[in-house]
């Protein structure tokens, strides 16, 4: 499967709690089998036997941490375990236990470190029940590992981390008490990050991807384990990822979804209108309208205003023209209902734009709103009430913030836990709602952002970053997290973005799909040319992707 499931930390813990309340598996098997995991992902890397010291938190994390280093030291790995003297779960005590009889457990400490001549470290000091920033003494463990110490700057040993370097939020992937967006100095970074089950959401945003390393997500028995809330019902908040990008393209109920079928017209495939602005701006409209056509819309027409038509005459010669002046033209044109998708805002002014939108929006035609669209949208809250469905908006932080300035305020500011959130976690959970809406996690994150700016707008909203996020209405959501081609943030590359959706959106693929696979085309077609990428290279490399994707 291309996508991938991915959970926040509270539907784990419910899938954990699930599973466990089924009789299908026991707290001890599943971190008997979580440490081994992490065992056995070590081994395959490092196949030769050296010195690991194994950092065991208080918690779950902690007794897979003596897992860890009970099976390497039956491996022959000369193991050395520091650990905390709180350990008040059943079955990371038992674990603690165990490991205790075979070898010594020293205070977990930063001076105990100090002196450490390990190969390797695993980090099992937290995992998803990482809540609130940690404190100065594990700060300072934590700085070790990120290479820094009172006296010297050193270099670490390769980080093993289990669950996610300890002190990040996996609901948001950033670093809790610290700035948001900022790496800050000496955060350790894992060489690999063992997880379990499903990608967690914080793996994947922000800093997840940076300080996490390679990421292998192990199977711990519980696939079967329905995700089902008790009244039987399918979750549908669902938060899927690009994890193996190229197969989901190919096959949608057997049906191809970007190939084209032999004997098809070109009205088959869609006819994209793409509005473009006044004298000088026309760039970033051709940008789009070329990206339309080459992801296969099977008609599409750039609409410039009948002053600036001569700018846009160059080519490409498979580009049709059609002058829109004002709001009246606009209307007129998508009375044609071939017309199927539009794209406003790339070089379009906040003006025209505004002006455009109404018709726009009253039309119900599938639109991407990008750029100065999302700029009008920002400055009136009219037209903003007229967003639909079909509505993909596709906005950078700047934009987001300007559309939703609490939601990027709420981003900015970390959100501790209420005392009745942190309380709910020790209570048995006995359903899927009852589990996510009593826990949150403990920051914000850019998915919760999305996700209420699609609900407050009702329309697709696809958040940019190098940790692309989409959410539409309903609550589905995907992630495409891509920080393998930082030579994407480009001038123009949202452009073509915008241009590539709305070629989707012609070809009749629904919103979140069209949204979804756009992300993926662009990052596949910036990742196909690689570094001095720019804009105009996009939709001239999506032809190579398609054809790698065998389509
Ligand atoms: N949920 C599951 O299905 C499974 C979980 N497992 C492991 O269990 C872990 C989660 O275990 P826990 O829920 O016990 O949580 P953690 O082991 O991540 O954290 C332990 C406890 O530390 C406390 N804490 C949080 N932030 C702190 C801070 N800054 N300073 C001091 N204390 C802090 C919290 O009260 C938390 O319960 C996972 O990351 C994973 O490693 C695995 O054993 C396998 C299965
Ligand atoms: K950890």
């Amino acid at each position: 499967m291309g996508w991938t499931e991915v959970l926040t930390t509270a539907e784990m813990r419910a899938l954990e709690t699930a599973a466990m309340a089924s009789g299908a598996v026991m707290g001890l098997e599943l971190m008997e089998r979580a440490g081994t995991a992490v065992a056995g992902a070590i081994r395959l890397r490092w196949p030769k036997a050296g010195r690991v010291t194994v950092l065991c938190g208080p918690g779950n994390n902690g007794g897979d941490g003596y897992v860890v280093a009970r099976q390497l030291a039956q491996a022959g790995w000369r193991v050395r375990v520091l650990g905390m003297d709180n350990t008040p779960g059943p079955d990371a005590a038992a674990m603690k236990r165990r490991w205790a009889e075979m070898g010594g457990i020293e205070p977990l400490t930063a001076a105990a470190l100090g002196s450490d001549l390990s190969d390797l470290v695993v980090d099992a000091i937290f995992g998803t029940g990482m809540t609130r920033p940690l404190d100065r003494e594990m700060a300072l463990v934590s700085r070790w590992m990120g290479g820094w110490t009172p006296a010297r700057a050193v270099t670490p040993p390769p980080i093993v981390a289990v669950d996610a370097v300890s002190g990040l939020c996996l609901d948001s992937g950033a670093w809790l008490g610290g700035e948001r967006g900022d790496p800050g100095g000496n955060l350790p970074r894992a060489a690999l990050t063992v997880t379990f089950h499903a990608p967690k959401v914080g793996h994947l945003l922000e800093l997840g991807p940076v300080l996490g390393g390679e990421l292998v997500v192990a199977d711990i028995g519980l696939k079967t384990t329905s995700f089902r809330d008790a009244e039987g019902q399918i979750w549908s908040e669902r938060t899927l990822a690009v994890m193996d990008p190229p197969r989901h393209l190919q096959q949608d109920r057997g049906q191809p979804l970007l190939g084209k079928r032999a004997g098809s017209h070109k009205f088959d495939h869609g006819h994209a209108l793409i509005v473009a602005g006044t004298a000088g701006q026309g760039g970033a409209a051709r940008l789009s309208a070329r990206a339309a056509l080459r992801v296969g819309a099977g008609l599409v027409t750039l609409a410039p205003p009948a002053d600036a038509m001569a700018e846009h005459s160059g080519p490409p010669d498979a580009l049709m023209r059609r002058a829109v002046d004002d709001a009246a033209a606009l209307s007129r044109l998508l009375g044609d209902d071939r017309l199927r998708a539009v794209c406003l805002g790339p070089g379009c002014g906040t003006e025209r734009a505004a002006a455009l939108l109404e018709p726009l929006l009253a039309s119900r035609r599938p639109a991407v709103l990008d750029a100065d669209a999302l700029t009008a949208l920002a400055g009136h809250p009219a037209i903003f009430e007229g967003l639909h469905g079909g509505c993909v908006l596709t906005p950078h932080m700047g934009e987001f913030r300007r559309l939703f300035p609490d939601l990027a305020a709420r981003l900015d500011t970390p959100r501790p836990r209420s005392p009745a959130q942190e309380s709910a976690q020790t209570v048995a959970l006995q359903t899927w709602r009852q589990a996510l809406a009593d826990m949150r996690g403990p920051l914000y994150s850019r998915l919760d952002a999305a996700r209420e700016a699609a609900a407050r707008s009702g329309a697709v909203v696809l958040l940019k970053g190098p940790d692309t996020v989409i959410a539409a209405p309903d609550g589905q959501a995907r992630i495409h997290s891509a920080f393998d081609v930082p030579w994407l943030a480009t001038a123009g590359a949202g452009d073509v973005l915008a241009g590539i959706i709305a070629g989707l959106l012609a070809r009749g693929l629904p919103p979140l799909e069209a949204v979804a696979t756009g992300a993926f085309l662009h990052a596949a077609a910036a990742r196909r040319f690689g570094p001095g990428l720019i804009a105009d290279d996009l939709p001239e490399q999506l032809p190579g992707v398609f054809r790698d994707l065998g389509l």
